[in-house]
């Protein structure tokens, strides 16, 4: 466990150092005056701090040691400030508790009874810090890696929950990136089927000439090269759960096959006569529309009725509220841990784009471009850019203003006729119906003449520049 840091403010080096070694279960950090201990509170976030009253340019009276709380109560209002003071002056004692410092000490400090205080102040800090983590965390859902607070997916995680307790297969629909199978490991590991395996197969990503034998296992001798009897995944998940991902893709010859295993519980294995009989639970999932393949006749419509005796659609990120920034700031304080990054969140621009992309990856995008982001960060802060995302337009309100709205719209004329006429202004100033100095005064006004020379069209067309 990482030590907690304590800040001591303190003129007297020799108290400070004293004051350091009272205190070797904490990280300390020394100010000497109002000015460091401010800086230092701000650079080092210390769990608490114990202040001397007494401070340069004032170090026998009291205004410098309250003005310093003051600054340190605005900078870190969470943090405990434990004051130290002259004997007999209960009054700034009293006053310094108004002022909401923690608690108090009398100098000469008896160092058992401060380390106590102290301690006292730090316990309190570590709580507070907790409740703030349980009070930051959303509504939590009923299934662990689930993160949501979104009304129709705390619902899903309800149905999850309980369906979790019966063996009837579930399908779950929904985009790539969803969270299907973390909702199918869920089913899996709330009820009593955890305590055997949960099988994943996806089977779009397996070839379908060893898909028969990687379901339903095989003999030995049952083809060229099958040297040995192999257990399938329909076996392995035998008392457990079987996960179907991307069922759609399913070849017809196996559909049948499966469907006699859902019905009867027995299968067997290619190359093989002996039926062996398994209890196990399929759960599916596909992101393709499988009712209009079965009209298609490319999904057998009496397998569809056996897999989705139970159908949870996931609803895609975009439509789930505030969800992305709420994942955003769980991946991103997941993230930060990981890579041992000191990150305090998004800004404004990160926290925009998150609110206006699309997520057309759902949740595994947003997992990925927040890894990026905080591998990336320059700063304590994770910007758009970092997260690969661009600034979102103007908010609509901007748009509501007509005079921004004009100035907008006149830039944009000015950069495509710009473009259009390959920088020449003469031609610019043509295409916009406007004299050459009226261009001058546009440019300008818009930052657009800076650096460049509109007056010749560059050597190469811009489109054949590198
Ligand atoms: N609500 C959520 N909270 C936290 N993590 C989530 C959530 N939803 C999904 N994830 C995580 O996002 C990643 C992608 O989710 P998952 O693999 O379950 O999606 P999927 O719908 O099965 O995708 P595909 O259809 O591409 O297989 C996983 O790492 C998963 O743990």
């Amino acid at each position: 466990m990482t030590k907690p840091k304590l800040l001591i403010v303190e003129d007297d080096p020799a108290l400070a150092t004293q004051l350091r070694w009272a205190f070797p279960d904490c990280r300390v950090v020394i100010a000497g005056d109002r000015a460091q201990a401010k800086q230092l509170a701000e650079k080092e976030q210390p769990a608490a701090t114990l202040l001397d009253l007494g401070l340069p340019p004032d170090p026998e009276g009291v205004t410098e040691g309250f003005a310093t709380l003051e600054v340190l109560r605005r900078q870190a209002p969470g943090m405990p400030v434990v004051v130290c003071s002259g004997q007999g002056q209960r009054e700034n004692m009293l006053r310094a508790i108004a002022l909401g410092a923690y608690d108090f000490c009398e100098k000469p400090v008896d160092l058992a009874v401060l380390r106590t205080v102290v301690d006292r102040a730090l316990r309190l800090r570590e709580l507070e810090e907790e409740n703030l983590r349980l009070a930051a965390m959303p509504r939590t859902s009923p299934v662990r890696d689930i993160i949501t607070a979104n009304e129709p997916m705390l619902r899903i995680c309800g149905t999850v929950e309980r369906l979790a307790q019966v063996s009837v297969p579930v399908l779950l629909l929904g985009e790539s990136g969803t969270g299907k199978e973390a909702l199918a490991r869920a089913l899996h590991e709330m009820g009593p089927r955890a305590k055997a395996r949960f099988v994943p197969i996806n089977c779009a990503a397996i070839p379908e000439a060893l898909l028969e034998s990687e379901l339903f296992g095989h003999e030995r001798g049952a083809f060229t090269g099958a040297v040995r009897q192999v257990t399938g995944r329909i076996e392995a998940a035998n008392n457990g759960t079987l996960f179907l991902d991307e069922v759609g893709d399913l070849p017809a010859s196996l559909q049948a096959k499966l469907l006699r295993f859902l019905q009867d519980q027995v299968i067997e294995r290619v190359g093989g006569r002996t039926p062996i009989r398994v209890d196990v639970r399929v759960v599916s999932a596909t992101n393709q529309p499988l009712e209009e393949q079965t009209e298609t006749g490319r999904f057998r419509a009496d397998l569809l009725y056996r897999l989705n005796s139970l159908t949870i659609r996931v609803p895609p990120l975009r439509e789930r509220g505030d969800d992305p920034l709420l994942l955003a700031r769980w991946f991103l304080a997941r993230y930060a841990r990981e890579f041992s990054r000191r990150i305090r969140g998004f800004d404004p621009s990160a926290t925009q784009a998150i609110q206006a992309h699309p997520w057309p990856g759902n949740v595994r995008e947003l997992s990925n471009r927040v890894r990026r982001g905080a591998l990336m960060a320059d700063g304590q802060l994770v910007t758009a850019a970092d997260l690969e995302l661009s600034e979102p337009d103007p908010a609509p309100e901007a748009d509501l203003d007509i005079r921004a709205a004009r100035l907008r719209a006149e830039r944009s004329a000015l950069e495509r006729a710009l473009a259009r006429s390959n920088g020449s202004l003469t031609m610019t100033a043509r295409l916009l119906g406007v004299s050459r100095p009226t261009i001058y005064a546009l440019l300008d006004s818009h930052g657009l003449s800076g650096g460049r020379n509109y007056f010749e069209p560059p050597a190469t067309p811009p489109e054949n520049q590198k």
